[in-house]
């Protein structure tokens, strides 16, 4: 029986772990945390938890302009004790969830961390320590594949050491009994543009430190000028082109030092100045695991290491910082090593979404990576000209799909609407599958919904293909 060791219990461990039992093999995880990982205890999961409780909360107090009335409906708030506490409820059933899985199917769960700890490079087993709280070593494991899916951590900006109390990461925010007076988020990436989105809608006052011309640098430049300009018209202020240098705490909250001698103060500073990959301490070096410059254990497209037999997943590669990119990572790892037929992970056809109001989903070619003179056309649908869209009084986002020129082959889009990561699919499954516009076009939508944009775009775009 093959014996699999996987350290890290985040999506790209535990779908690792199932495939792996499903095929037979002997799998042990080992995990320091919690099953499920941060993915499941801090990051994706309660994120997304509150993000729903601000959404729902501004849907309310939105009503008003469908007509509702009999209560104060603009005047609707969050409980945060309550919303925080409920996360964290949320988050360990989940790992609870997890955890009873795994163990139903047979992988067995080890607590604490581990590390490889191969005495000669280029043997046909690995060793794998596991040590407890103190450092001391409590077990030795031998196996004959190992994944590292350990994951990701918050990069902390020096002279901006959180404390838990006011310097906060996004680990901290779900023990915040009240809401901050006034959050300065730092960094505008996704994590920073989901946060300062989520906490405007929960009705917090809130200033967007970015150090770019625009939010969110990596999308759509069409789709962050939507998200900006429904963020500053709900209140929002973005402090732009703006470096942190280091955040201070003050009597009353904090200042946020900018590299330019300008300062943004609030109550609460929330640090998403990205993240680091979680390798100290895994004697990687040692045991000839190749590393790329940013730290990142660098891996193929079937997730192999440097190390025969050593294989790696999820965010610990930087391949895609995606829960789904670190399970399907993790999958075809454990195919490779035992043995099954496999393709190599096709990034291209992957499809992502942040969580802002309106959200903003992508899959495929984008504009911004295109290279100039591509054969491909572009139609961008407004929400506006959806009849749904006004039925719910949706004013801001779009449907934008590309094809191929030539063949009219759907090679990426853009969605930007409220529930975007749910209209996305139809695309993605274009993309991934190589249909065509024709295929959108001729493809009954329902009469009135927001996919119908999608189809529409398909027709438009039908007139372009070319046909000599
Ligand atoms: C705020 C936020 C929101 C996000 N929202 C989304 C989203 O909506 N959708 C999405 O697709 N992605 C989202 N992501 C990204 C997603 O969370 C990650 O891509 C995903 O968690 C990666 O999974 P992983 O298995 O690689 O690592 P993780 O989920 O980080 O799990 C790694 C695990 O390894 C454990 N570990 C580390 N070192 C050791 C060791 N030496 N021994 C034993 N265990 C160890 C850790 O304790 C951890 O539990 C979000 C990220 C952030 C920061
Ligand atoms: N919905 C989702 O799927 C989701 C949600 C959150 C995060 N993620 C993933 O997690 C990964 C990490 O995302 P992230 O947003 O945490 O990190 P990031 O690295 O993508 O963004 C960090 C941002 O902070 C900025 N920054 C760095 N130093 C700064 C400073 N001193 N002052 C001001 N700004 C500064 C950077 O320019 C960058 O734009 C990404 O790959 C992302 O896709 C996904």
């Amino acid at each position: 029986m093959t014996r699999i060791v996987i350290i890290g219990g985040g999506p790209a461990g535990y779908e690792a772990a199932l495939v792996a039992a499903e095929l037979g093999a002997q799998v042990t995880i080992v995990e320091r945390d919690g099953m499920g990982g941060a993915s499941v205890l801090s990051d994706c999961v309660p994120s997304k938890a509150f993000i729903a409780a601000a959404g729902t909360m501004t849907t309310v107090r939105d009503s008003v302009r469908l007509g509702l009335q009999g209560t104060e409906l603009s005047a609707v708030g969050l409980d945060f004790a309550h919303v925080n506490g409920r996360i964290r409820g949320l988050a360990v059933a989940q790992s609870a969830d997890v955890h009873a899985r795994l163990e139903n199917e047979g992988v067995e769960i080890v607590s604490g961390r581990a590390r490889l700890s191969d005495v000669i490079q280029g043997l046909i087993e690995h060793t794998v320590e596991v040590l407890d709280a103190d450092g001391a070593v409590t077990r030795t494991i031998v196996a004959d594949a190992v994944l590292i899916a350990t994951g990701a951590d918050p990069r902390v900006l020096p002279g901006a050491e959180p404390d838990g109390e006011r310097i906060l990461t996004w680990r901290d925010v779900y023990d915040l009994e009240e809401p901050p007076e006034h959050l300065v988020v730092v960094g505008s990436g996704v994590t920073g543009a989901e946060f300062a989105s989520g906490y405007l809608e929960a009705g917090v006052p809130v200033t967007l430190v970015s150090s770019r011309d625009q939010v969110l640098p990596g999308e759509d430049s069409d789709a962050a000028e939507v998200l900006e300009e429904v963020f500053q018209s709900r209140g929002g202020r973005i402090a732009e082109r703006s470096r942190a240098a280091a955040v201070r705490r003050t009597e009353k909250g904090v200042v946020v030092e900018l590299t330019d001698g300008r300062t943004v103060e609030g109550s609460h500073a929330l640090m998403t100045v990205g993240t680091v990959p979680n390798t100290g301490g895994l004697n990687l070096e040692a045991v000839g695991v190749a590393l790329s410059p940013s730290g990142h254990v660098v891996v193929d497209r079937v997730s192999r290491t440097s190390v025969p037999g050593v294989y790696a997943a999820g965010d610990v590669t930087g391949v895609f910082q995606l829960a789904s990119v670190a399970a399907m990572q993790g999958r075809i790892a454990m195919w490779h090593a035992l043995g099954e037929a496999v393709a190599p992970i096709r990034l291209k056809t992957v499809s992502a979404n942040v969580f802002t109001h309106p959200e903003i989903a992508t899959v495929g070619v984008q504009q911004k990576t295109m290279p100039e003179g591509e054969d491909v056309d572009v139609v961008r649908l407004p929400l506006a000209t959806n009849a749904r869209a006004k039925m719910s009084d949706l004013r801001d986002g779009f449907v934008k799909i590309f094809a191929r020129r030539s063949t009219g082959v759907v090679v990426g889009g853009v969605v930007v609407a409220p529930g975007a990561s749910e209209l996305i699919l139809p695309i993605a499954l274009a993309v991934t599958k190589g249909l065509t516009v024709a295929d959108l076009a001729q493809t009954f939508s329902i009469y009135p919904s927001l996919s119908g944009s999608i189809t529409e775009a398909g027709r438009r775009l039908m007139g372009t293909v070319d046909r000599s």
